[in-house]
């Protein structure tokens, strides 16, 4: 198993940091959670002068076994079809990722369709036509975990070498937010009941079948199990694959955008292999499927927005993101009490 070296952020520049916000022209904390931002940024960067360049969006995409049970309220085929929509720039994620100059990468991570060779803006790195049904056995082996997260991590490296410092995760897979609530029960320890929410947009008497199915499922988990082995049982390709993004681009001291629910979930799986992979991500939104608002609380995370959104396909990383750049730029650019003559707090 491929081993990452993440390193926890060196907080020594913390103080330093804290006096600047502190001395731009506002009053003390008026800024914020921009400010904490500004903070966290300038703390992994190492400067008290942060910058964001060449931002990325990569949108893991993958089929799911499970759907065989019927916990979707869309077909399969939606996945390879959304595919096809996100080269063609039609979705929500291509709208956003252009408004605020996002370059969007879609990653063929496991779904069950043949794509024709050599479309743009498609990178090939299929692990399986989707995972086994997991109500029959493991989702995919170990050794299929293992290559989502040792190949994801070259696709970090490359976009890396390209000067990109912040990427945003996201995710497409009809079926996915079943593996999701598994992992989410497993890895927060929280009844499946919490955890498992209408998806896409069940009706109710699909949401008690769904959850019966991930009641059920879970008797296969074996407390002695090891995150890539959870992973492995209940995850998904394109879930796998984020794994892996994410720690390769914390080890290469990049900041992390999460998504929604899913994205999320991986993120669960990142932090049991390596803890240090909190200190670059930054939760952008609080999705409205059910279990997210138990799953952030449940990581003691504040997420940035909570718009009622459950796309995902990075979407609420992709609306985040001005936020983002508002912190770096209060840093860099406001004037401070002293450089506007402006004067501070009264003793
Ligand atoms: O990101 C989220 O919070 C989110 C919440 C609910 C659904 N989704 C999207 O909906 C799909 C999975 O839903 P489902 O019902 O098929 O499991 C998948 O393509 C996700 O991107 C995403
Ligand atoms: C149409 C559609 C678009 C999506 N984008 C992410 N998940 C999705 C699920 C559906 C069904």
């Amino acid at each position: 198993m491929k081993k990452f070296k993440i390193k926890p952020v060196n907080t020594s520049l913390e103080q330093s940091l804290k006096r600047k916000i502190d001395q731009k022209t506002k009053p003390l904390g008026a800024l914020g959670r921009l400010e904490e931002l500004a903070l966290q940024i300038g703390t992994i960067q190492q400067t008290l002068t942060p910058s964001l360049s060449n931002p990325h969006i990569l949108v893991f995409a993958g089929d799911h076994g499970i759907v065989e049970e019927g916990v979707s309220a869309y077909p399969q085929e939606v996945t390879w079809q959304m595919v096809m929509n996100f080269i063609q720039g039609g979705a929500a994620i291509n709208v956003f990722c252009k408004q605020h100059g996002i370059t969007l990468n879609v990653v063929d991570a496991g779904v069950n369709y043949d794509f024709p060779e050599g479309l743009e803006g498609l990178v090939y790195n299929k692990v399986g036509k989707g995972t086994r049904n997991f109500l029959k056995g493991q989702a995919m082996t170990i050794e299929q975990a293992q290559r989502c997260i040792e190949s994801s991590s070259e696709i970090i490296k490359s976009i890396h070498a390209k000067g990109c410092n912040i990427i945003g995760f996201g995710e497409m897979g009809i079926g996915n937010t079943t593996s999701a609530s598994a992992l989410m029960s497993l890895f927060c320890d929280i009844p499946v009941a919490q955890c498992v929410g209408l998806g896409t947009g069940l009706n109710e008497s699909a949401l008690q079948h769904k959850t019966a199915v991930v009641t059920e499922a879970l008797k296969q988990y074996n407390k002695h199990d090891t995150p890539i082995a959870m992973l492995a049982t209940f995850g998904g390709f394109e879930i796998a694959q984020i794994v892996g993004a994410m720690l390769q681009a914390a080890e290469l001291g990049m900041i992390i955008l999460v998504d929604g629910f899913i994205t999320t979930s991986a993120y669960l799986v990142a932090q049991a292999i390596e803890p240090a992979v909190r200190d670059y991500s930054i939760f952008c939104h609080q999705s409205q499927e059910k279990g997210h608002t138990l799953m952030l609380q449940a990581l003691d995370v504040k997420p940035l927005l909570d718009l009622n959104m459950r796309l995902g396909e990075g979407t609420g990383a992709a609306v985040a993101y001005p936020i983002v750049q508002s912190a770096v730029a209060f840093l860099n650019q406001m004037a401070s009490f002293e450089s506007a003559s402006v004067s501070g707090k009264k003793a």
